[in-house]
């Protein structure tokens, strides 16, 4: 920090949005464009990218005057991107980083995590990239065969273990201790560099004013931090003069960072994580507990939590808005929600929910809700396909029913 205060905000912010948009290798990445803040001494040569970041900002009109009375509601789809979700932002900056190491001949034969699906994702395909072996530990039968395939195609070692993902996490630490194996969870800082670079971004997207709130959702918990960091970082430096409130959301069936701030920050107790549709964030002892926990504390931060019912009918409320979001973005909406209701969060604040993963990924979880297929849930958005004899005038009939019920009532 002290090196980088030898410039002031006007500085970074201009060379910050001189960058976009532009191919010049590597500072077309969202995460790269920011590279003195994230890894400033990596030869550019050695930099592992996929040109991730710069995902759309997006202005959710309608589900924020229909469904909320919000009229300056966003959301941050750091799920568009090259794996599908937000951890390139952070896998590009680790990868390179051990890319530079083996170059630099040190004692790394490769690079393993824990993971429930997005982590492994992003490790085999920046992995992949570089010819770098990736190693990956799954929880059997907890991830979704979009994610699963991910890591088997890029040519990842995958290891399927009979255990959830907080037991794979403590798996991989022992063996990585053990073995020339770099680990890529976002224990390591590394990760939380570029994934900070999300926040800088949301920054710059609005002008470089600052939104009321942000909504993120948590499971490791290290993405609550690197959110902090990065607001953290333009206030320090000149580029903003605050910092937004921060709300971590949870699964209500694996909501140990919940349990804790409804404790008043007394007693952390990690919890065994039941099944969740939100299944990436299915954690029950996040190793970045502490770090959240500074975060929010920072920031005036809350912490919400969701039911199945409630996460599933947001992510399907939002859905039939335009949007095709995933399970966890559901959590953070349904937050938004409570917030919203119990009047916290205000009509005109500028809002920014983050979504974590593309909604293919989660597409068995859609197609359940749809076909009202989820025991002991209503499902009561589902839109099922309408089956219809191949003929003219059933056709008419079921389309004559369907533009009346849709004609506006004065
Ligand atoms: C899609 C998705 N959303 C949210 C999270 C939560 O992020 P974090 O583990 O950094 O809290 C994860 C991973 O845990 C994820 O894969
Ligand atoms: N959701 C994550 C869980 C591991 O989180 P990490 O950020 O510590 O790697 C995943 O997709 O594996």
């Amino acid at each position: 920090m002290q090196a980088l205060k030898q410039y002031d905000g006007k500085y970074w912010k201009n060379l910050f949005d001189s960058r976009v948009g532009k191919t010049t290798w590597p500072y077309g990445s969202g995460v790269w464009s920011k590279k003195e803040w994230v890894l400033p001494e990596i030869d550019s040569d050695d930099i592992v990218s996929a040109f991730e970041g710069n995902s759309n900002l997006f202005w959710a009109e309608r589900y924020g005057k229909e469904y909320l009375k919000m009229s300056d509601l966003w959301v941050k789809h750091c799920g568009i991107s090259h794996t599908g979700s937000f951890k390139d932002l952070g896998m590009t900056v680790l990868v390179s980083q051990v890319n530079r190491l083996k170059k630099m001949n040190k004692p790394v034969v490769g690079v393993g995590c824990a993971s429930t699906g997005d982590t492994s994702a992003a490790l085999s395909a920046y992995c992949a990239a570089a010819g770098i072996p990736s190693i990956v530990f799954l929880p059997a039968n907890k991830i979704s065969i979009a994610q699963l395939v991910q890591p088997i195609a890029n040519g990842a070692f995958v290891l399927s273990l009979d255990t959830d993902f907080d037991g794979c996490m403590q798996l991989i630490r022992e063996v990585t201790s053990e073995l020339p194996i770099y680990l890529a969870n976002s224990l390591n800082s590394l990760r939380l560099e570029g994934q900070k670079t999300a926040a800088i971004e949301i920054l710059q997207q609005f002008d470089w004013e600052v939104p009321d709130w942000v909504i993120v959702p948590g499971g490791n918990l290290g993405n609550i931090y690197a959110f902090y960091k990065g607001f953290n970082m333009c206030k320090e430096l000149g580029l903003v003069d605050r910092l937004p409130r921060l709300v971590c959301a949870q699964a209500a069936n694996a909501n140990p960072l919940y349990l804790y701030y409804k404790s008043g920050w007394k007693d952390f107790k990690p919890v065994r994580a039941n099944t969740t549709f939100a299944s990436a964030i299915q954690i029950g002892d996040p190793v970045s507990i502490d770090r959240a926990v500074y975060a929010l504390k920072n920031c005036d931060g809350i912490v919400e939590e969701a039911t199945e019912e409630e996460l599933m009918d947001a992510m399907a409320q939002a859905d039939s808005t335009g949007m095709f979001i995933c399970p966890h973005t559901g959590v953070a909406l349904t937050a938004l929600n409570k917030l919203r209701n119990s009047g916290v969060i205000g009509k005109t604040d500028r809002t920014v929910v983050v979504s974590t993963a593309h909604g293919l990924k989660f597409t068995q979880s859609k197609t359940d809700y749809h076909s009202k297929d989820i025991k002991d849930m209503a499902c009561r958005l589902a839109n099922p396909p309408v089956s219809v004899k191949a003929d003219f005038g059933s056709v008419m009939d079921v389309l004559q029913k369907y533009l009346l019920s849709k004609v506006p009532k004065y």
